[in-house]
């Protein structure tokens, strides 16, 4: 089935409409409706083999990211897939470094976000071929074979081929998750104060809280956060990028009483030497930085590790050229010492990146120190795989490809504009 060829792609902008009851508000994104630009792609095989893939957005933004992916569309429709996996990382670069393309980017942006949604669904492709889900694709392949797929331009200063193919571990089972749906900015106390203990009560021991917008307000809900789950359990506070850099000093500084673990996105997610200021100033108060779902590219990422500008990775499943590209930043987190602890939540980020994750620690890393992965709750009925938790833990996925896969009635229900959900809504703000 590797002979296969891609003969169609397509890409639906799926919208929900999370920002009527305030899921996945924070300081900066006061109305998001999750979305995704997603992708399917067709191939001549008689099994009527096809790849799902998506990149998560939010709302509005959702019809620039699907024209991107229909521009880059003729780069991938008319290849094979052993074409594709034969030289991976000359893929890759045909998508991240077209010639005309990355004026717009370049491996940054839209056109990123882009490039992820398809080459989710290229991994999914092989995944599925190869009859297993994508972290055992991963934790099973010849490390040469592995390494052979990561563009290594611009961070061989930080990591070259020899020593990433050094790096190669072992195996294991169950992640540790931590929860982001009970404190979204826009949720009242009283309804943090009913999932947290609801969150308690199914097992969950580490807990994040959006910040940034108030002060008072962020002391309030950090004490009630913080006395609902007691001294021991974890606390992570995110402000998603909504302080200067010495707002973010001394507003941290106040909350730093709650004892988070983290402050997440302090401040633009471009400012590698302002995350390193704020990270030396919070050090004496045990707080470190983490940041990464904003952040462009592996050369983003190898700065914030040389500049000591953060103390956990967020990588994204669907921010940064996929399993390639995030490949090399889980090495490079690696090789500084730095542990991963994914971005996810969004529509279908959990699902991705558990794959991600179970790599990380099965080949890379071997160690659950400081580590933990982002679960959010919201929006995994619409996946044919969705993800499965147990006691606060990501059970490893057994379906085979990369979890991408949507229902076929939730694509149509959500389909911007045409879709009877939005319809509806359309109909009740014009009654
Ligand atoms: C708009 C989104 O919900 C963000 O607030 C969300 O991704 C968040 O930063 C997170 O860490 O989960
Ligand atoms: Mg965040």
């Amino acid at each position: 089935m590797l002979e296969s060829k891609i003969t169609h792609l397509t890409v639906c902008d799926v919208r929900f409409p999370t920002s009527l009851e305030q899921h996945g508000s924070d300081a900066m994104h006061t109305d998001p409706d999750y979305s995704v630009a997603y992708v399917v792609l067709e191939t001549d095989s008689d099994a009527a083999l096809k790849g799902y893939g998506l990149t998560f957005t939010v709302g509005r933004g959702t019809e620039i990211v699907v024209c991107a992916v229909k521009a880059l569309s003729t780069l991938v429709v008319g290849k094979t897939l052993k074409e594709i996996i034969g030289d991976f990382r000359g893929f890759y670069r045909l998508l991240s470094s077209d010639g005309q393309m990355r004026w717009v980017g370049p491996e940054k942006g839209v056109i990123q976000l882009a490039t992820a949604a398809i080459l989710n669904a290229v991994w999914d492709l092989w995944a599925r071929v190869e009859g297993k889900p994508l972290w055992k694709l991963l934790v099973d392949m010849d490390p040469a074979k592995l390494i052979s797929c990561i563009d290594f331009r611009y961070i061989t200063d930080a990591l070259t081929e020899q020593e990433a193919l050094g790096e190669e571990q072992m195996l294991k089972e169950g992640y540790p998750a931590y929860t982001t749906s009970c404190a979204w900015l826009g949720y009242t106390d009283q309804q943090l104060t009913q999932l947290c203990s609801e969150a308690l009560a199914q097992g969950w021991t580490k807990f994040k809280v959006k910040v940034g917008a108030d002060l008072q307000d962020d002391i309030r809900r950090c004490s009630l956060i913080r006395k609902l789950i007691g001294p021991n359990n974890t606390l992570m506070i995110d402000a998603n990028q909504r302080w200067d850099v010495n707002e973010a000093i001394t507003w941290v500084t106040k909350l730093a009483e709650f004892h988070p673990l983290w402050i997440e996105e302090p401040t633009c997610p471009d400012d590698v030497l302002g995350h390193a200021s704020i990270s030396k100033a919070l050090a004496p108060l045990g707080i470190g930085v983490a940041t990464g779902e904003q952040c462009h590219n592996r050369v983003m990422f190898k700065q914030f590790l040389q500049a000591s500008a953060l103390q956990f990775v967020q990588i994204d499943s669907c921010r940064v050229g996929s399993v390639n590209e995030n490949l090399a930043i889980i090495l490079m987190a690696a090789k500084f010492n730095v542990p991963v602890c994914p971005h996810a939540g969004g529509v279908g980020l959990c699902e991705l990146v558990q794959h991600l994750i179970l790599f990380d620690y099965v080949s890379v890393s071997a160690s659950l120190n400081n580590r933990m992965c982002e679960y959010v709750d919201h929006l995994h009925e619409h996946f044919k795989s969705p993800t499965i938790i147990r006691n606060a833990h990501y059970i490893p996925p057994k379906d085979p490809g990369y979890s991408c896969e949507m229902l076929e009635e939730s694509v149509q229900k959500h389909q911007y504009p045409q879709g009877e959900v939005w319809r509806a809504i359309e109909m009740q703000g014009n009654a």
